[in-house]
């Protein structure tokens, strides 16, 4: 048994806490509503999960930072986004403000609302660490939910970030009814796409191949659960960005991904064109019709 802090009472967090839960262990579930200090539980604490959202990734690390958190403690981040200032990565951000931590990556095709109802579900924690990542495979592994390690944690976030950006393009692939071919199509030019740009950053190629990219990917780009999808699938009947998060009330990292990811392939010349296009349609630049036709009309090229 181990003790837990999970700090961010969202979907994520929530149903985290239930899964730790569920396997014997101490869950404390903090947020900023929180009734308790989180100073009066991180001494006691294994392992902290941070379940924020990226917005709240610096103020959450600045609140751990503030308390006495042992070096020993595992740090696990679930949050998939990137840091608009630097462009960093939760992980990243976790690792400079903790290198003495050791920090684990928790991702992949996890749509929270599957985890709640008890369904199936595989995952990946990642870490340079691997006695880290095997202690978090332990403790979160049960019969709904089956945990591999590996030891690419950009790799692994990376996966599960940018395929926010595809989730958005699905969205709208679908909300227009394109058909099957060009939802097979989208999907399989989008992961090269986040290879290319994975492996600029530093990640390993075969990890996009795993459950938190190519698995990630096609859970989010195929479900109407998935909120990044949802964003995509408005967009397509016409509905206003401004409006569609106001009625989502939830969090929908794709939208700052994509704004983050085009100034990052603009400063390094990584090629993006789908990437481009949803960044472009998410700033009001070309309605949905006019990203699709950019798209088949690209200067034709080798598959490869
Ligand atoms: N919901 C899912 O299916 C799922 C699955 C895997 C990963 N994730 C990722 O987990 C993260 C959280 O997602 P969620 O679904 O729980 O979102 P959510 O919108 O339900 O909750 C976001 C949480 O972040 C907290 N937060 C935001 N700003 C904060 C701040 N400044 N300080 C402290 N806390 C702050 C909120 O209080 C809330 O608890 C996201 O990055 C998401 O991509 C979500
Ligand atoms: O609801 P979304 O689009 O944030 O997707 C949730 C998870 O990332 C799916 O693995």
């Amino acid at each position: 048994m181990a003790i837990l802090t999970i700090i961010g009472g969202g979907a994520w967090g929530s149903a985290l806490a239930n899964l730790a839960t569920k396997k014997g262990n101490q869950v404390h579930l903090w947020s900023r509503r929180s009734s308790f200090e989180l100073e009066s539980v991180i001494t006691s604490t294994d392992i902290v999960v941070s379940a924020v959202s990226m917005k709240g990734v610096a103020a959450t690390v600045d609140r751990l930072l503030a308390t006495n958190l042992s070096p020993n403690t595992i740090i696990v981040t679930v949050t998939k986004g990137l840091d608009p200032a630097t462009t960093n990565t939760p992980s990243q951000i976790w690792q400079t403000a903790f290198p003495h931590n050791p920090i684990v990556v928790l991702s992949g095709p996890n749509l929270s609302e599957e985890i709640r109802q008890g369904l199936p579900a595989a995952t990946v924690a990642a870490s340079f660490d691997l006695s880290a990542a095997k202690q978090v495979q332990n403790i979160y592994s049960s019969e709904i939910f089956r945990v591999y390690v590996n030891q690419d944690p950009l790799g692994t976030e990376l996966g599960g970030t940018l395929k926010n950006v595809f989730a958005i393009a699905a969205g709208v692939c679908d909300g227009l009814q394109l058909g099957t071919n060009a939802k097979s199509a989208l999907l399989t030019r989008a992961l090269p796409e986040m290879i290319r740009v994975g492996v600029r950053l530093g990640a390993q190629a075969e990890t996009f191949y795993g459950l938190s990219g190519l698995g990630d990917l096609l859970a989010t780009c195929n479900s109407s659960l998935s909120r990044n999808y949802r964003v995509g699938f408005r967009l397509s009947q016409g509905k206003s960005l401004e409006e569609i998060l106001q009625e989502l009330q939830s969090t929908a990292e794709g939208v700052n991904t994509t704004n983050v990811l085009i100034d990052l392939a603009n400063q390094r010349g990584i090629e993006v064109p789908v990437s481009r296009q949803v960044y472009r349609l998410l700033n009001g630049e070309i309605t949905p019709e006019q990203a699709v036709l950019a798209l088949m009309e690209r200067a034709l090229k080798p598959e490869i």
